[in-house]
């Protein structure tokens, strides 16, 4: 039985009108050394959607997504979240942002000496310190019933496959209720079968957690699965953007060389 997902204040208070962005992003530029990796990335992520950002190997998705909640430090541009100004957050400042956004990082690591059930304690206590123990037990029964392992609380991660441990990963970033969910390649090093059906679940836990999404992939089969708008990130800038329909059907060579 599916149990009732628990709305948070934050959820209430920071949920913003239809049609306006929950990030925004403007001249965004980003080098180390003398590699110019963003050049003049502008873009926004709706309430409620799930942008896709598409690009080649090194064209610096991880670092768009890591300049969002400063794990990288931009050279130029603005970054804004909920409408605060994220470079000119102070650490605390900072720190509460990001409990409002989740990451999923290509890694997805999780504690290996912890079983299921701490892994998922973890974040939880330290980010909702507003939860019961009562809540709490229902919380991690609630998040593991929506990625479809219910009986895996007391399970090692050692005991888990690629497939299993992407879900408790999906399971611990979404604990805690973020607003955002920043994905960085999702399906990546998941054989074809278990990719597709963390793409699905990816779109289901989006519409059961109404969260925005920012999906970063090179896996067309995640797009299609969850794309509402999609990006084209080339040469340090957007290069396109539209719907999943546009881009299945564009002419254009580059963006071809991914819906092949
Ligand atoms: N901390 C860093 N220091 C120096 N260079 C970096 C750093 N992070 C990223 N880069 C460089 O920035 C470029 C873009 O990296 P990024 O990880 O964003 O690519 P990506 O598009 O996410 O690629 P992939 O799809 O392979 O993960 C790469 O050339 C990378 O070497």
């Amino acid at each position: 039985m599916k149990t009732k997902q628990t709305e948070t204040f934050d959820k209430v208070h920071y949920k913003t009108k239809n049609n306006e962005p929950v990030i925004e992003i403007t001249n965004l530029r980003k080098s180390f050394n003398n590699q110019e990796v963003l050049k003049d990335v502008s873009l926004k992520l709706f309430d409620g959607e799930n942008l896709v950002v598409l690009g080649k190997s090194g064209s610096g998705k991880s670092v768009l997504i890591k300049c969002i909640v400063r794990l990288l430090n931009p050279d130029g541009g603005t970054i804004s979240v909920f409408d605060e100004n994220v470079m000119a957050l102070q650490r605390n400042e900072l720190n509460e942002l990001r409990k409002k956004i989740g990451f999923l990082f290509q890694s997805g690591a999780l504690y290996d000496s912890m079983t299921v059930k701490q892994n998922l304690e973890f974040p939880l206590r330290r980010i909702r310190k507003d939860l019961s123990e009562k809540d709490i037990k229902e919380k991690i029964a609630e998040v593991l019933e929506n990625v479809g392992l219910p009986d895996a609380q007391n399970k090692m991660p050692s005991q888990l496959s690629g497939g299993m441990r992407k879900r408790i990963s999906l399971a611990r970033t979404i604990v805690v209720d973020p607003l955002i969910m920043l994905y960085d390649e999702p399906t990546t090093g998941l054989d074809p079968a278990t990719s597709d059906e963390i793409s699905l679940l990816i779109n289901d836990v989006q519409t059961k957690y109404k969260t925005s999404s920012i999906i970063i992939t090179h896996d067309i089969a995640c797009a299609r699965a969850n794309a509402n708008r999609i990006v084209l990130l080339l040469d340090g800038a957007i290069y396109k953007e539209g719907s999943l329909e546009t881009f299945e059907h564009s002419t254009d060579p580059e963006i071809k060389s991914f819906f092949r």
